[in-house]
């Protein structure tokens, strides 16, 4: 079955596990992009990281997928997830949709994957797996999709 696979990256990690992923499974591969700015640079590093521990949520462009499987793809901001990602969240129709999170991140997962679940049983939706992956293990992460691609 073709998953959708949605990922948000401010400095390319995500989008690189995101296109990895891609490359092993059918799949569509769909960007959650800020509007205008977004945190760019070092203001936006601050901007980003008070926004995500406040819980705030930022403009974005998404695509609405029609697949009944979909891997989101975060990093983790403040120990929870961008704002980008929570407004995409809050906004995406999950109906009838099992969702496969994966988060890359500097040292520590924090509450990433307790944050999006929570949001997540509002809806009702079902998760089916889990991943995180630090930053420096990127570009040897083909452990972390072999698991991942197991369980789609
Ligand atoms: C605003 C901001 C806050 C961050 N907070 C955390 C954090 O709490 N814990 C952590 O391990 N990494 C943190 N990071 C690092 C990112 O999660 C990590 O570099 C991630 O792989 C970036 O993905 P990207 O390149 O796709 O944007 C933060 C990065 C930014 C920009």
């Amino acid at each position: 079955m073709k998953v959708d696979i949605y990922y948000y990256s401010r400095t390319g990690n995500c989008e690189q596990v995101a296109e990895r992923l891609s490359d092993r499974i059918d799949s569509n591969l769909y960007r959650i992009a800020d509007k205008g700015e977004g945190f760019k640079g070092l203001v936006g590093w601050f901007k980003g990281g008070y926004y995500a521990f406040r819980d705030k949520e930022s403009d974005i462009n998404f695509h609405q997928g029609d697949s009944e499987i979909i891997c989101l793809i975060t990093p983790v901001w403040a120990g929870k997830i961008p704002p980008a990602v929570r407004r995409f969240v809050n906004q995406f129709n999950f109906n009838g949709k099992e969702v496969y999170l994966l988060a890359t991140m500097g040292g520590s997962e924090g509450q990433v994957f307790e944050v999006l679940e929570r949001m997540l049983a509002k809806s009702g939706t079902k998760i089916i797996g889990r991943t995180a992956i630090k930053a420096n293990d990127i570009t040897t992460c083909n452990v972390y999709l072999d698991q991942l691609c197991s369980q789609l």
